[in-house]
């Protein structure tokens, strides 16, 4: 069974645009997975922690045949062989990967809550998700994923 994930990622480090390329290479070379569409690079503003760097945002989407934790697994791998210190929760990081969506599934473990629990406070997330797929579903979100972003609080 082939399974449809979209993941985002996001640096705010070095070089920020070399670790989202190879963190995209990495999960396209894993023999389970598939990256099969990519957005756009957005530039964005840290929202979240005290002051930061720029991030570099992007979303992709995957087909893959592994469960939602085997995935999981994956991209907690790639966070650290780019050298990813959980030093400062919300901190500034070299790489970061969250699985936003998983088919249309609903999960609430530990270790893994799957919709994302903060993607629709992100526009760094909905833009780049809104433009891979237009008419995408999230699960228990009845509201247009545009008037969400609309309504976001502003950086004051
Ligand atoms: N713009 C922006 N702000 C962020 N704050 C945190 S934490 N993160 C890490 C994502 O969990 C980001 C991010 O990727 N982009």
């Amino acid at each position: 069974m082939v399974n449809n994930a979209y993941i985002a990622l996001g640096s705010n480090i070095g070089n920020r645009l070399q670790y989202l390329h190879d963190a995209v290479k990495k999960l396209d070379e894993h023999e389970q997975i598939s990256v099969v569409d990519t957005s756009s690079i957005y530039e964005t503003e840290p929202v979240g922690y005290i002051e930061q760097d720029y991030f570099l945002n992007m979303v992709v989407r995957v087909k893959t045949a592994l469960s939602p934790f085997a995935l999981l697994e994956v991209t907690r791998k790639i966070e650290d062989d780019f050298g990813r210190k959980r030093v400062i929760r919300w901190g500034p990081r070299t790489l970061d990967l969250d699985i936003l969506l998983y088919n249309q599934e609903n999960i609430e473990t530990e270790q893994l809550i799957i919709p994302h629990p903060r993607m629709l406070e992100r526009a760094f997330v909905l833009v780049p998700l809104l433009e891979l797929n237009p008419n995408i579903y999230i699960p228990n979100n009845e509201k247009s994923l545009l008037l969400i972003i609309d309504e976001l609080p502003d950086k004051e």
